[in-house]
């Protein structure tokens, strides 16, 4: 007998996942660095902090600067200003267009569960045009927690229809937070190896891993049939 079952959600991170949004985030902690008067950070300093949202960056920044941490929620609010739609030097990782395209043109349900405040997640994603294939956009200020906590991607995941007491879905990611997230859900992972983790592939919990987006659409259809 064919059972024909729907296809299950497949949410998305953002940052380092399907974008490499480090050069702008970069640019504007800069930008307030240098209002600041406060030597600037490198490029990969900066990426290494990003992850688990604009409070833990901004708090990873200030113990690298030795700035004094009464100034984190000012600091924070400069930033904002400049980070809310900042998209110049932010691009899409090879072959995510067509990948998220074949998957919802295959019927995939498709959302994003991201740290990324949703002010700029959504600035981003319309920047690019992306915005009309996702079900779903959970950003890392829509709930009071954030990845690891399982609330946000489980948030995504029950958006999208699934059935909290089935197998809800595939999460794709690229850091230590999204593997923990999806450990706590928990889905399985596919995980995106050339994003911002500092943690070997291997020590992380995942279903498998991909290096081009082009991989992509077999990964989440092998996990479906699963
Ligand atoms: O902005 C962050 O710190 C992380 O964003 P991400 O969850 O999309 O990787
Ligand atoms: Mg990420």
């Amino acid at each position: 007998m064919n059972v024909c079952l729907a296809p299950r959600p497949v949410v998305f991170d953002l940052d380092g996942t399907l974008i490499d949004s480090a050069p702008d985030i970069h640019a504007a902690v800069n930008a307030v660095l240098r209002e600041n008067r406060i030597a600037p950070l490198t490029l990969d300093q900066v990426r290494s902090f990003v992850g688990g949202g604009v409070e833990m960056l901004w708090h990873k920044i200030i113990r690298a600067t030795g700035i004094e941490p009464s100034r984190q929620q000012s600091l924070i609010a400069s930033f904002m200003t400049r980070y809310h739609d900042a998209t110049g030097l932010t691009r899409l990782y090879p072959g995510v267009l067509e990948a998220l395209g074949m998957l919802a043109d295959r019927g995939y349900p498709l959302g994003i569960c991201t740290n990324k405040p949703l002010g700029p997640t959504r600035a981003v994603l319309d920047h690019f045009g992306l915005t009309g294939l996702f079900g779903t956009v959970v950003g890392g200020d829509s709930l009071p927690q954030k990845k690891p906590d399982p609330a946000p991607l489980r948030a995504a995941f029950v958006a999208l229809g699934a059935d909290p007491t089935q197998p809800q879905g595939i999460y794709v990611g690229d850091s230590e937070f999204d593997a923990l997230c999806a450990a706590n859900l928990p889905v399985p992972f596919l995980i995106y190896a050339h994003g911002y983790r500092r943690t070997p592939l291997a020590e992380l919990p995942h279903a498998a891993q991909f290096s081009h987006f082009n991989e992509l659409p077999l990964l989440v259809e092998g996990l479906q049939l699963a």
